[in-house]
């Protein structure tokens, strides 16, 4: 069981960087690599990060089942040091979500970060009632997932913060200054925000003007030391420094990143590769990437001394 007050996670999270550790598969058969995933987290666990988000979108939430999910989030949960708040994934429809919020308990998280309901549209009403019926089933503090199909409206994250203590957090896919604007100037510090784009780091320093003061790293799983540099830079609001950083690495990152669709996932195993901390292939229905991209990848990781 957590130690962790909702709002007590809400302030761990905001105040570092976020690690959203990849999920490793055998390459023979693409199962689940406990003990390799084990060591990953305990290597992740030693630096100074805020939180560790287990089996996210990094992690490949979307191709594992239920079972695995709790199996992954446990794992995280005896692998990390003592004291690292560990978030845990819910989805899909509501009553599927709220059976991963029971499993999260289950497994000793934190917290839960709730990802947007499977496949179909959904009105503002049903987007509220969707994260109402996963806080109340809870007493974890849950952090929404602005993307795709589910996109809140800052009127309908406040009106569920205002009926459920336990919504802490807002975590942007959007990347849309005007709604980010709308609904800090609504919630303040009420919330904890989390910059939740694609390679994340790329948006950082704008954000934190909107009050964005975190991110999920994705980079930090193969390049743990950039990854905090960079973030410190950020937070300093170094900007010399952070545009170098985005000139010299981050940049050129995305543009292989964003040969094919999926390649955001991919590319971090990739990366885990080139660093020699592999974790196997990603699971259909994305694909690894190329041998020419590995090279190019590998080349850039060396530059920054990876
Ligand atoms: O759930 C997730 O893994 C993400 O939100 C995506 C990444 O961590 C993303 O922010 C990134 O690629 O930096």
């Amino acid at each position: 069981m957590t130690d962790l007050t909702p709002a007590e996670l809400g302030r761990r999270i905001g105040s570092g960087l976020l690690s959203f550790p990849v999920t490793h598969f055998r390459p023979e058969d693409l199962s689940f690599d406990e003990d390799a995933y084990r060591a990953n987290v305990a290597r992740l666990g030693a630096y100074e990060v805020a939180g560790l988000f287990a089996a996210g979108g990094t992690g490949e939430f979307f191709s594992l089942s239920p079972a695995e999910v709790e199996r992954v989030v446990a794992a995280a949960v005896a692998s990390a040091p003592a004291g690292m708040p560990i978030v845990a994934p819910a989805g899909y429809g509501t009553v599927t979500a709220v059976e991963f919020a029971k499993a999260a308990e289950r497994a000793g998280a934190d917290g839960l970060l709730l990802f947007p309901p499977y496949l179909t549209e959904a009105s503002q009403d049903g987007l509220a009632a969707h994260v109402e019926a996963v806080c109340r089933a809870t007493d974890l503090g849950v952090i929404v997932y602005s993307r795709a199909n589910a996109v809140y409206a800052p009127e309908t994250v406040a009106r569920v913060a205002e009926r459920c203590e336990n919504l802490i957090g807002y975590k942007d896919g959007i990347g849309d200054i005007d709604h980010i604007t709308r609904l800090y100037a609504r919630m303040g510090d009420r919330l904890t925000y989390i910059g939740g784009l694609p390679t994340a780091e790329t948006y950082a320093l704008p954000f934190l003007e909107l009050g964005v003061t975190t991110y999920s790293s994705a980079l930090f799983n193969f390049a743990p030391e950039f990854a905090l540099a960079f973030y410190a830079a950020v937070r300093e609001r170094r900007r010399e420094d952070v545009l170098r950083m985005l000139d010299d690495f981050v940049l050129p990152y995305t543009r292989i990143r964003d040969r094919k669709q999926g390649y955001a996932v991919s590319i971090v195993k990739a990366g885990m590769t080139v660093t020699g901390h592999p974790a196997g292939p990603v699971r259909p229905p994305l694909t690894d990437l190329e041998p020419e991209e590995l090279e190019q990848l590998s080349a850039l990781i060396k530059g920054i001394g990876g």
